[in-house]
C-alpha cells in the first residue's frame, strides 16, 4: 500500500497532471481514429489480388516491354492467376484473364465496372468525354449511346445499310476483277476501301475518299490516333510523366492529331448543316439526322450540341473502321493458311448462293460454317485484345479480393479466347468445327469469348458489323479463289501481331485472286 502511494506520487512528480491527462487523451484519440480507419478501410477486411513484384517508381512497367501488351499480361497471368493487380507507375490496374473472372465483371458486377478511366488522350479526342466509348458512366453517355443505336445501327437504317453494303461489295469485286492476273493484292487496302466506303456513305452520305479534305490522308490520321490512344506517361506518372509528355513532343502530337481530326469532322458537320451534301436516296445519312436532332428535343429533353455530334462521329470513325478491317484480314489469313477450311467454306458459300448471286446479295443467314469461321477468328484474334479499359465506380470484391473505387480494369479478351481450361488442348489451333457442338455466343452467359466486350459497355455495333464482315468474306470467297504469292506455302503465312489497343497482323496480307467461273 505504502509503495503504491509512493509510486503514484513519483509519477506525479515526474509527469505533471496536465501532461498525464493530455497523453491519455491523445492515446485514446489515436486508438479511436485507428479503429475507425480500420473499420472503414477495406484493406483491413480483405486481401488484394496477387501481384507480380514491382519496382520502385515504374511499378510493373518493365514486365510489359518487348511483347504486345495483351501477350505480356497473358504471360504474367499464367504465373499470378486470372485476377491479378499490376502497377504502371503509381496507377493500379486489375487484369482479368479467364472467363470465370470476366463473368464476375460483366454479369455479377456490371453496375460497378461500367465506367471508363480518364486519360489525357481520350479526354481530348472525345471533346471532353462527350462521346460514348470514353465517357464515364453517366446520363450523357446513356443518351449518346441511345442516339447511335437508334439513328445509325438500328432497323431505321436497315434498308440503306443493305443497299450501300451491296454497292460497296460490288465495287470491291469489280476492282478485284480488274487486277492484272497473277499479281498479289493487298487485302488490307481492299477491305479498308470497302469498309470506309460503307461507313462514310452511311454516316456522311458520301465517301470522303473521293474528295479528300485538307490535311493528312485519313489513313495517316487513323494511325496517329491509334498511337496516341495507347496512352501517355502523364497518365501513370502524374508529375514527371506530364513533364516528359510536354518535352518529348507527345502533347504537341496529341494537339496536332486532334486538330486534324477535328478539322475533318468539322467540315463534314458544316457541309451537312449548310445542306451541301445530297441525301442518300430516300434516307438521310447519319449526320443529316444528327443535325436535325437538336431542333427536335427528345423525350428526355436532351438537346444535341455541335460538340456532341462531333464526338459521336469521332467514335464511328476511330472505333468502327479499323476493327472491322483488322478482323477480316485475320479471317482471310487463317482461312488461307488452312486449305481444308477454305475449300469447305467456299463450297458452303457457292452451294448456298443460288440465283441471287449476280446482285451480290449473298444471303449469309444459312451459312453456318461461315459463322463458325468468323467466331473462330474473333476467338483467336479479337481486334481490341484488351477491350477498352473499364473503371470501377465503388469498392467491391471479386473472388474474395478487394477492388477499390476508380481502379482501371483490363479484360484480356485475347487470353480468354485461348484459355485451355475453356477451349481444351487445341485452344491455339484455328478449328471452326469446335463450335458444332458448343453453344457459345459473343459475350454470352459464361463469357467464354468476349471480342465485343460485355455488360452495358459492350460494342453496340456487334450485329451490324458481323453482317458486314460475313457478307464481305462470303463475296470475296464466292467470286475468287485465292493463292499465296509464288514461292510461299499457305501454312507459312506470317501471323505475327502488332499493336496494343488494336492488334493487327504485323505484315500486310498479300494474296493472288483467281476469278471463279
Ligand atoms: C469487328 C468490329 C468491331 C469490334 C470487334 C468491336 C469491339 C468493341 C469492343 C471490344 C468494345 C469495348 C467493349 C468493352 O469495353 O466492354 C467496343 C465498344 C464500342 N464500339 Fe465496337 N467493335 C467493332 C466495330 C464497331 C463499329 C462498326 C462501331 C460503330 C459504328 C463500333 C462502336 C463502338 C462504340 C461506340 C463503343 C463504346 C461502347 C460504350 O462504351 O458504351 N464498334 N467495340
Amino acid at each position: 500500500m505504502h509503495t503504491t502511494i509512493i509510486n503514484h506520487m513519483e509519477i506525479f512528480i515526474i509527469f505533471p497532471l496536465w501532461l498525464l491527462v493530455a497523453t491519455l487523451v491523445l492515446s485514446m484519440s489515436c486508438m479511436f481514429l485507428f479503429t475507425l480507419k480500420s473499420y472503414r478501410s477495406p484493406t483491413s477486411v480483405s486481401k488484394l489480388p496477387p501481384n507480380p513484384p514491382k519496382l520502385p517508381i515504374i511499378g510493373n512497367l518493365h514486365q510489359l516491354i518487348g511483347l504486345p501488351r495483351h501477350q505480356a499480361l497473358w504471360k504474367l497471368s499464367k504465373q499470378y492467376g486470372p485476377l491479378m493487380q499490376i502497377h504502371i507507375g503509381s496507377k493500379p490496374f486489375i487484369v482479368i484473364s479467364s472467363s470465370t473472372m470476366a463473368k464476375q465483371v460483366f454479369k455479377n458486377l456490371d453496375h460497378i465496372f461500367c465506367s471508363r478511366p480518364p486519360s489525357h488522350a481520350t479526354k481530348r479526342l472525345s471533346y471532353n468525354y462527350l462521346d460514348i466509348a470514353f465517357a464515364p458512366h453517366n446520363d450523357h453517355w446513356r443518351e449518346m449511346r441511345k442516339i447511335l443505336v437508334s439513328e445509325f445501327l438500328g432497323p431505321k437504317r436497315a434498308s440503306s445499310y443493305n443497299n450501300v453494303l451491296v454497292t460497296e461489295i460490288k465495287s470491291m469485286v469489280h476492282s478485284l476483277t480488274l487486277q492484272p492476273s497473277n499479281v498479289a493484292v493487298n487485302l488490307n487496302e481492299v477491305f479498308l476501301a470497302t469498309v470506309k466506303g460503307l461507313v462514310c456513305k452511311l454516316a456522311f452520305g458520301k465517301n470522303y475518299r473521293e474528295q479528300p479534305l485538307k490535311g493528312p490522308s485519313w489513313e495517316v490520321m487513323l494511325d496517329e490516333t491509334m498511337e496516341i490512344l495507347n496512352g501517355s506517361l502523364g497518365d501513370s506518372f502524374p508529375w514527371l510523366g506530364r513533364f516528359i509528355d510536354q518535352f518529348s513532343g507527345w502533347d504537341s502530337k496529341l494537339a496536332k492529331c486532334f486538330s486534324n481530326l477535328d478539322a475533318y469532322i468539322e467540315t463534314i458537320v458544316d457541309e451537312h448543316q449548310n445542306n451541301t451534301v445530297a441525301k442518300l436516296s430516300d434516307d438521310d445519312d447519319f449526320v443529316h439526322t444528327l443535325v436535325e436532332l437538336p431542333t427536335i428535343e427528345n423525350a428526355s429533353g436532351y438537346r444535341l450540341t455541335k460538340e456532341d455530334m462531333k464526338a459521336l462521329i469521332m467514335d464511328v470513325l476511330t472505333g468502327g473502321i479499323d476493327t472491322t478491317v483488322v478482323t477480316m484480314v485475320w479471317a482471310m489469313s487463317e482461312i488461307t493458311r488452312s486449305p481444308r477450311v477454305m475449300q469447305k467454306l467456299q463450297s458452303e458459300i457457292r452451294n448456298c448462293t443460288g440465283k441471287i448471286k449476280k446482285e451480290n446479295k449473298l444471303d449469309t443467314t444459312k451459312m453456318t460454317y461461315l459463322k463458325m469461321v468468323m467466331k473462330e477468328t474473333l476467338r483467336l484474334h479479337p481486334p481490341a485484345p484488351l477491350l477498352l479499359p473499364h473503371e470501377s465506380l465503388s469498392h467491391c470484391q471479386i473472388s474474395g479480393y478487394s477492388v477499390f473505387p476508380r481502379t482501371t480494369v483490363l479484360i484480356n479478351a485475347w487470353a480468354i479466347g485461348r484459355d485451355p481450361e475453356t477451349w481444351g488442348e487445341n485452344a491455339a489451333e484455328f478449328y471452326p468445327e469446335r463450335f458444332e457442338n458448343l453453344e457459345v455466343e459473343y459475350g454470352g452467359g459464361n463469357c467464354e469469348m468476349v471480342p465485343f466486350g460485355g455488360g452495358r459497355r459492350s460494342c453496340p455495333a456487334m450485329n451490324t458489323v458481323l453482317t458486314t464482315m460475313e457478307s464481305t468474306i462470303a463475296n470475296v470467297l464466292y467470286w475468287f479463289d485465292w493463292e499465296v504469292p509464288v514461292g510461299m506455302k499457305n501454312e507459312d503465312l506470317n501471323m505475327q501481331e502488332e499493336g496494343s489497343l488494336v492488334a493487327r497482323k504485323k505484315l500486310p496480307l498479300y494474296l493472288i485472286p483467281k476469278k471463279y467461273m
